[in-house]
């Protein structure tokens, strides 16, 4: 797919094979599955949606251009000596045909890898978990929601247009461990999920069980979360899903580098 060809998704191309980074550092995993668990997180820049949410603005509504080789990558995970687990994330890191080299690369050097996407591009790649979390129509931006500067009226049709490819996230499923993260921003949003489960189920020939689907509360400071965190773990209680936490914010208000 010639994705590095879309101007509007994906910073300017520099050298093939290396990847617009921006921020690579060390801390606990902390949403999904695997939270609490030490790690390296390798953050790409650009991205093909535009969540009016979106916690890493500086990957999709206003992307950095610096870029690394992925040996540079490799080396600056090796000096972090603990880590036995690195998360792939951005921005959508699977907009980027060298996400895969840099996934080969480091399932070659042993490290578990989780990879965090929107799920709408798949791609073959030794992914250990595939951390999925689609979109909801909750997260399509409009000119009242959407950051203040951000050209929202511009992406309105074209974020609620991509946010979902079914296919896509059936081949997740039936390639890879999955973990389907949904963020919540309320209870409006269940029924969605649930009927997106059902279509998901129907589409991949691989089960999905309900303790891998998460439901997420969404908020980025300590504050927004606190406020809503109660009513998204009621609601995982009532339907049967899965709560995950976000440890970060929590733990260190969602700061850069956490
Ligand atoms: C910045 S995204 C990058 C990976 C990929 N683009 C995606 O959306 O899955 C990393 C994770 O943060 C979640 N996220 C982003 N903004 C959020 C917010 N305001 N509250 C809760 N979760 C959020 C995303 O849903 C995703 O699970
Ligand atoms: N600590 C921590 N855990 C995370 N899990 C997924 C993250 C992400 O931004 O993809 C993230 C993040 O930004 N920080
Ligand atoms: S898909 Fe992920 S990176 Fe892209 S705008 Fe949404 S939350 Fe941000
Ligand atoms: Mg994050």
């Amino acid at each position: 797919m010639p994705v590095n060809a879309d101007r509007e998704t994906v910073p300017a191309t520099g050298d093939e094979g290396d990847l617009p980074i921006n921020e690579l550092f060390y801390s606990l995993q902390g949403e999904g599955k695997l939270a609490g668990v030490p790690s390296v997180f390798v953050r790409t820049s650009g991205c093909n949606l535009r969540c009016w949410f979106c916690d890493s603005y500086h990957t999709s509504w206003e992307p950095t251009h610096a870029r690394m080789t992925v040996d540079d990558v490799l080396r600056e995970v090796r000096a972090r000596e603990r880590a036995e687990h690195v998360v792939l994330t951005g921005g959508e890191p699977l907009v980027h045909e060298a996400s895969v080299e840099l996934l080969e690369r480091l399932a070659d050097a042993g490290y578990h890898t989780t990879v965090e996407t929107n799920g709408t591009i798949h791609r073959d790649a030794p992914i250990d978990l595939a951390s999925v979390s689609p979109k909801l129509a909750s997260s399509t931006p409009t000119p009242e929601n959407a950051p203040e500067g951000a050209d929202a009226g511009a992406w309105t049709e074209r974020h609620e247009a991509r946010r979902i490819d079914l296919a896509s996230l059936a081949r997740f499923v039936e390639d890879y461990e999955t973990q389907l993260k949904f963020v919540v921003t309320g209870p409006d949003d269940l029924p969605e999920v649930v009927s997106l489960v059902e279509e998901v189920r129907a589409a991949a020939a691989a089960p999905v069980p309900n303790d891998d689907v998460l439901l997420m509360p969404e908020g980025t400071t300590r504050e927004a979360l606190a406020e809503r965190r109660t009513e998204v773990a009621d609601l995982a209680l009532e339907y049967g899903f899965r709560y995950t936490p976000r440890l970060h914010v929590d733990l260190w208000n969602d700061a850069p580098g956490t």
